[in-house]
């Protein structure tokens, strides 16, 4: 029996004016977006970290390289649907996930239960597994002055429960 595995994601990116901000595959907006190599997607890149972390699979710049032209611009929901292939492939579901996006602005609360359903969506687990929060920073440090927005993410992980066999069932003797 595989045991529980615990992980944690952090990511931050620059705000870039020109680009359409997309936080847990929603496009919020706003008179700037982050830069990134993918969509920047600053909440999913956590999530995804975590994940791997759990799995103790490095980080999504191992698994989907910034000098590598096919992630260009890339959805990052995609990127979170590969690491989920990743996860059911080494036994494991996720249990649940917490994630905290720290951004001075713009608003997020109207918009969580829409990123909820999309990491829901593409992890392939209930809503009530899921959480996002939103805090600012109380116009303290780079997140504080609008310089750009950084995720943390924690995860539990379970192990896919295997029928057992037919000839176990009853216990010896049966
Ligand atoms: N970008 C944000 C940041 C925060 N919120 C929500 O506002 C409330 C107060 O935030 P604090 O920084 O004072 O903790 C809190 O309920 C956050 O969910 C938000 O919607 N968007
Ligand atoms: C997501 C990837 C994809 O190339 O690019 P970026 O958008 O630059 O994001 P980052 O958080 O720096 O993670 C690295 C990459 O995996």
């Amino acid at each position: 029996m595989q045991a529980i595995r615990i992980g944690h994601g952090y990511d931050v990116h620059a705000f870039s004016p020109g680009r359409q901000l997309i936080l847990g595959g929603v496009d919020l907006p706003c008179d700037q977006g982050l830069l990134g190599h993918s969509d920047a997607d600053v909440l999913l890149h956590a999530a995804m970290d975590a994940i791997l972390g759990a799995l103790a699979l490095g980080d999504i710049g191992a698994h989907f390289p910034d000098t590598d032209p096919m992630y260009k611009g890339a959805d990052s929901r995609a990127l979170l649907r590969a690491v989920r292939e990743m996860m059911k492939e080494r036994g494991y579901k996720l249990g649940n996930l917490d994630c905290t996006v720290i951004a001075q602005a713009p608003k997020l609360a109207p918009y969580i239960e829409q990123m909820r359903r999309n990491l829901a969506g593409d992890l392939q687990t209930e809503l009530e597994n899921i959480s996002v929060k939103a805090t600012t920073e109380e116009h303290l440090g780079f997140t504080g002055r609008r310089e750009g927005i950084a995720a943390h993410s924690v995860c539990l992980l379970l192990p896919i429960e295997t029928p057992p066999s037919p000839d176990r069932v009853g216990g010896p003797g049966l």
